[in-house]
């Protein structure tokens, strides 16, 4: 870490001066002081669901990009389902990228969806690559959208081997439904539906550790020399830190090409804690309890979880059912894109986590995962980028990068309250509102230009659609 100058120059990073070596160096009419506050590289959140088109009442491509760049987040891939249609084909990314353009305040990349209708269909899988989707999505349980079913390990493995021709990842929602202790959901006193402990029991670990045993018989023809090399498997949100992060330990040492996230929530939250009826904490898989939350604070730590992304998941407010307070009719998903910065440095002061480790896990690994070259969607807000540009968001800052920065206060402290300007769709179902976090952002910058500071965004939307080549 050093006390520095970075220098930007056509969106890019085109200097890096300390501050001892500053004078003379830089022109101060030009220079933004942000004094003691921390520069950093934009976070890449991997795992956003903007639900736009077709259920942009959930979130939207505005709205959801105005809260990342709140949050000091400047590139965002968004999932392909909750949208409607679900992004599974050329026509569909099409209309992705339409309701994308000229409404996003930061860059957005898209994962297409691997689904048993294209599974098995090559020529369909690679004409969603070729469309430039930066990699696969699947579900190994039922996702709850009716155009997004469940793929088995046969569908998975077809993927697979489309995708190491392209050399981009998999990414896995890593629940197998299994057999249940009967009476669950029955209102007798012990499963009552408003206690976060029943849903619990509905989700229970052995369901993560049932898809990754399957995921793994898979990921082994991803080695050096097997039949699916260049394919890449990310498993996404583990919350299990018991068996399955065993599990995931044991292939990656084997060479299996293997990454897997978890999400803020999964950290800083803990089953026990979670009120009776309070929905907002609803999400699969579940937040366990604080002896499993530890654990995966040490596995994250132990570089053993890759990295960290948001499953920003939001719906409408009548969906999560707050009145009733009931955790098993209640859709699932957490709201809480522009908070996960600050998320994660106030729960991780407890651990010591670093600025070095915030920025792997929210930028550096991330940027591995969503691809090494990139495109910049051509439009007409990006005029200064000749056709043929290719990108490479690496996310660090380096010269040559992309000027994609965060400046942050890690000390500055505020209450998450009604009076806090939320710039998500519907505030009140995140489930951060009533805590009180460090970590204020002050600034984002994306590709150079200031998109958001002291609380507003800049006018100009000058996000880009981010498609893989
Ligand atoms: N349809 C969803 O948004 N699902 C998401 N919902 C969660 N995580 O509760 C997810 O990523 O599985
Ligand atoms: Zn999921
Ligand atoms: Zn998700």
């Amino acid at each position: 870490m050093w006390k520095c100058a970075v220098e930007i120059k056509d969106g890019k990073i085109a200097s890096i001066v300390k501050e001892d070596e500053k004078h003379g160096k830089i022109k101060s009419e030009n220079v933004i002081d942000y004094g003691e506050a921390v520069v950093m590289p934009g976070l890449i959140d991997v795992h956003a669901h903007l639900d736009d088109p077709g259920r942009a009442e959930w979130e939207g491509f505005p709205s959801g990009t105005k809260a990342a760049a709140a949050g000091g987040i400047t590139t965002l891939v968004d999932m392909p389902l909750n949208s409607d249609p679900s992004t599974v084909s050329r026509e569909t990314l099409e209309l992705k990228i339409k309701a994308a353009e000229s409404r996003i305040y930061v860059d957005v990349g898209f994962w297409g969806g691997l689904v048993p209708e294209n599974a098995f269909n090559a020529s369909a899988l690679e004409d969603l690559l070729d469309a430039g989707v930066l990699g696969l999505k699947s579900f190994m349980c039922p996702s709850g959208i009716n155009d997004f079913p469940m793929t088995n390990a046969s569908h998975i493995k077809e993927g697979l081997s489309v995708l190491a021709k392209y050399r981009r990842p998999l990414l896995v929602h890593a629940e197998k439904v299994q057999e249940l202790e009967s009476n669950l959901g029955v209102e007798d006193g012990s499963n009552n539906p408003r206690s976060y402990s029943t849903y619990l029991k509905t989700r229970p670990p052995s369901w993560e550790e049932a898809a990754i045993k399957d995921l793994l018989t898979l990921t082994k023809d991803t080695r050096i020399g097997g039949p699916a090399e260049g394919a890449h498997l990310h498993i996404v949100h583990l919350s299990d830190s018991r068996s399955s992060l065993d599990l995931i330990k044991e292939a990656k040492s084997g060479g299996d090409s293997l990454t897997v996230e978890t999400c803020p929530h999964y950290l800083a939250f803990s089953a026990e804690e979670i009120p009776d009826g309070d929905t907002r904490f609803k999400c699969s898989p579940p937040i366990r309890d604080a002896a499993n939350k530890e654990k995966l604070w040490e596995a994250l730590l132990e570089g053993h979880v890759d990295m960290l992304s948001s499953d920003h998941s939001p719906a409408m407010p009548e969906l999560k059912l707050l009145d009733g307070g009931d955790f098993l009719r209640a859709w699932g998903g957490i709201s809480s894109l522009q908070f996960v910065l600050p998320v994660t440095w106030s729960y991780g002061q407890k651990y010591g986590v670093t600025l070095q480790q915030l920025a792997l896990w929210w930028s550096e690994r991330p940027a591995r995962l969503a691809g090494q070259k990139l495109k910049v969607e051509l439009s007409s807000v990006l005029a200064k980028f000749p056709a043929d540009t290719d990108i490479v968001m690496l996310g660090a800052i380096a010269i040559g990068n992309h000027a994609d920065i965060v400046v942050w206060d890690p000390d500055v402290e505020f209450d998450l309250d009604d009076e806090f300007p939320m710039h998500v769709k519907h505030p009140g179902i995140s489930a951060y509102l009533g805590t009180k976090l460090s970590g204020r952002v002050a600034a984002t910058f994306v590709r150079g230009n200031l998109v958001f500071e002291e609380g507003k965004h800049a006018p100009a939307l000058c996000g880009v659609p981010i498609l893989a080549s």
